[in-house]
Formats: structure tokens, C-alpha cells, sequence
């Protein structure tokens, strides 16, 4: 991008070469990582004018569950490389903000310990499909008993990544870390341990250990996703991974609108990858999304300014979706419809 992001900058400061790489990297020469954030710059608002907003509202429900906004931590390995608290910082800063945490199956902290932190605020435990459908059964059921409120079912592992900042095309974390939820086999095993054969059959393995709904993560074509609402799926995360998985797929910005009319009300329909600004969060609800989620920006703010710097990211975000959503005529979330989306022109640089 033309101008650096200053959170980014600062975490950079804040953290190591490695850890820095590992956050802000994609895969292969990062084409889909620039197109993630440049996506959403190109298109542009057509605001409507003379509509009384006075009476604003940003709160939602995702399958559900109620927030005091459309926004979401989307789920993100590791947090301990960035702060003392790892997801107990995050998972706070979430609470405090109204905003829905999303736990990793990689975090450094369990389902139930980052639950406890919450104090009852509502949090989605994300998960792939092990071969090992026992052990992802006690993972899953684990996550209920902590009280998560849905299963996020990661689907975009078909093959192991390959990260270019790194030589052997893979961050290896740093020593010392803990990985509770997969304490049975340990980080290495269960990245090398997902289901490779999984197809939208196994969808329904989730609810019936669990009765919890799910959350589809990593869908990036409207068939598909009409196939996971099918199969039972409450909800859609429209998502490349933040471009970490391969490179040279769609950026999620420009697929989403063909996800909600594939999907036709049949699942709610979210999206992550480069949300970075009020004005990108409010592109996606008029375009369909039903809640938006970020994965680098909060651990950003966690990296550089601490669990307040976190909440105070998510606040300013929320805020900032309020305002453009004013400046566009609309009270509330529902309100934003797809006419308030044109392409940008002249087109943006970058
Ligand atoms: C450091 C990092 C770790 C991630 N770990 C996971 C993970 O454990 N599980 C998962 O489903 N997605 C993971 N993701 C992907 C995010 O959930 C999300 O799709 C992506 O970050 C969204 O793009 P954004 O960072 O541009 O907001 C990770 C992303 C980052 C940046
Ligand atoms: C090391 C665990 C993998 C986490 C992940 O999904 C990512 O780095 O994108």
C-alpha cells in the first residue's frame, strides 16, 4: 500500500523480525495479500443524504448471538507472541468492546481458561477436522463445555501452506509456547494431522457431537457456499485465510456479493481479509455481510499498546462503521444495502 498502516508500524517496533513476518505474511509473492485491502479501496460509497439518523444502532446478532457491533477478532494463532495475556488479552478486549472473539484451535491459551476471561461475553471456538475424528470430537465438545456459542469449522487446509518470508516456507514458533487445546499430539502433529478428505458430509460430524451450530470458514465460491447452508451450516466466513493459505485466489471483497445471493438467506453470510477502516466494514454489510472480522489489526493494537490497545482498536473501529453508516443515510447495520456500492473511480492506486 501507498501509505503504511501506523498500528502496523508500531507493532513492528514492538516485536520481533520473526514474529512480525509470521502476522503480517501471506503466501507465496502476496498478490492476494496486497488485493485483500486494495479490494475493498476499490470500490466506493454512494451515500444517501436528508435521512434522519439521530437514532443510530450498531447492535447485532450472529447466529444469535446478541453485539453491540458488527465486528468480530476473527481466529488467529498464537496471541503469547505478542503479549503476555495471549487470548485472555484479546478475548477481554472484545468483551469490553461488544465485539464476538473468535478462539484458534492454535491459541496459546484453552477454550475454557479464554471463556473464563470473558466473564460470559459470547466467543466461537474455531477447529479443523482431524483424521483423528475422535480427538476433534473431545476438541469440539470441550469448546461447548467452555461455552462457546458456535463452531468455527476451518475448511481452507487442503494442503500446507508455503509462507514466503520464511526459508523453509514455515514460521517455527518460538520455544516455550503452550498449545492446550491440541495438548493430546502437540502443534506439529495437528497441523500435519488435518483431514484431508473432508468433504461437506463431514459438516454434520460438529453438530451431532455437539448440537452447537456452525460456522463455515474459508469459503470463497457461491456454489460452495450454498453447499455448506445445505448441509446445515448457520453460518459462512467468506475468507482466504488473510491470503496465508495460496496465492493468487480472489480477494474476499470482490466474491462476497456472489456468496449472499448464492447463500439466499439460508445461512448468515460474514467476511474477513484487509477490513482495515470503518468505510471497508461498511462496503461488506452493503454488500450482504452480516458481521465483518479482522485478524492482524487487533493483534496490531495488542502488539503495540497493550489489552486497552486492543479495545481501543475495536472501539474506534465500531465507532468508525457508525459514522460512515450516518454519512451513507443508515441507522443501523440493516439498513446499509448493495445500491450504497459502486466501483471507485478514478481507480484507486495501490
Ligand atoms: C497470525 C495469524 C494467524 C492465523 N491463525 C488462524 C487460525 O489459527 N485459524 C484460522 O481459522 N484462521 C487463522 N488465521 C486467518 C484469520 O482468521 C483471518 O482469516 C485473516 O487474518 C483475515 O485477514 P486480515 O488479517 O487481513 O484481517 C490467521 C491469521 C493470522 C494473521
Ligand atoms: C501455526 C498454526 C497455523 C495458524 C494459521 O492458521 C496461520 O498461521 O494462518
Amino acid at each position: 500500500m501507498l501509505t503504511p498502516d501506523p498500528l502496523e508500524s508500531a507493532a513492528r517496533e514492538a516485536l520481533s523480525p520473526e514474529s512480525f513476518a509470521y502476522i503480517a505474511g501471506g503466501s507465496g509473492d502476496e498478490v492476494t495479500l496486497r488485493a485483500n485491502t486494495a479490494a475493498w479501496r476499490a470500490y466506493a460509497l454512494r451515500p444517501h443524504v436528508l435521512r434522519d439518523v439521530v437514532e443510530t444502532d450498531l447492535t447485532t446478532t450472529v447466529v444469535g448471538t446478541p453485539l453491540a457491533a458488527p465486528i468480530g477478532i476473527a481466529p488467529t494463532a498464537m496471541h503469547k507472541l505478542v503479549h503476555q495475556d495471549g487470548e485472555l488479552a484479546t478475548a477481554r478486549a472484545a468483551a469490553a468492546a461488544g465485539a464476538l472473539m473468535t478462539v484458534s484451535m492454535f491459541a496459546n491459551h484453552s477454550y475454557a481458561d479464554v471463556a473464563e476471561a470473558m466473564d460470559g461475553a459470547p466467543f466461537w471456538a474455531q477447529m479443523y477436522l482431524l483424521r483423528d475424528h475422535g480427538l476433534t470430537r473431545e476438541l469440539a465438545v470441550r469448546a461447548k463445555e467452555a461455552g462457546a456459542r458456535a463452531l468455527v469449522v476451518c475448511v481452507d487446509g487442503a494442503a500446507v501452506p508455503r509462507r514466503s518470508r520464511f526459508a523453509g516456507g514455515a514460521f517455527v514458533p518460538p520455544k516455550g509456547l503452550a498449545f492446550p487445546n491440541v495438548r493430546e499430539i502437540g502443534l506439529t502433529k495437528a497441523i500435519t494431522g488435518l483431514d484431508r478428505a473432508m468433504t461437506f458430509d463431514d459438516l454434520t460430524l460438529f453438530p451431532e457431537w455437539t448440537g452447537l451450530p456452525i460456522v463455515v470458514k474459508g469459503v470463497q465460491r457461491g456454489d460452495d457456499a450454498a453447499r455448506c447452508a445445505a448441509a446445515g451450516a448457520a453460518g459462512i466466513v467468506v475468507s482466504n485465510h488473510g491470503a496465508r493459505q495460496f496465492d493468487g485466489c480472489t480477494p474476499t471483497a470482490a466474491v462476497l456479493g456472489e456468496i449472499v445471493d448464492a447463500v439466499a438467506g439460508n445461512a448468515e453470510v460474514y467476511v474477513d481479509g484487509g477490513i482495515r477502516s470503518g468505510s471497508d466494514g461498511v462496503k461488506a454489510l452493503a454488500l450482504g455481510a452480516r458481521a465483518v472480522f479482522a485478524g492482524r489489526p487487533p493483534l496490531w493494537a495488542l502488539a503495540a499498546h497493550g489489552e486497552a490497545g486492543a479495545t481501543a482498536w475495536l472501539h474506534d473501529f465500531a465507532e468508525d462503521i457508525a459514522r460512515v453508516l450516518a454519512f451513507c443515510g443508515c441507522r443501523t447495520p440493516g439498513e446499509a444495502t448493495r445500491d450504497l456500492v459502486a466501483r471507485a473511480w478514478p481507480p484507486p492506486h495501490g
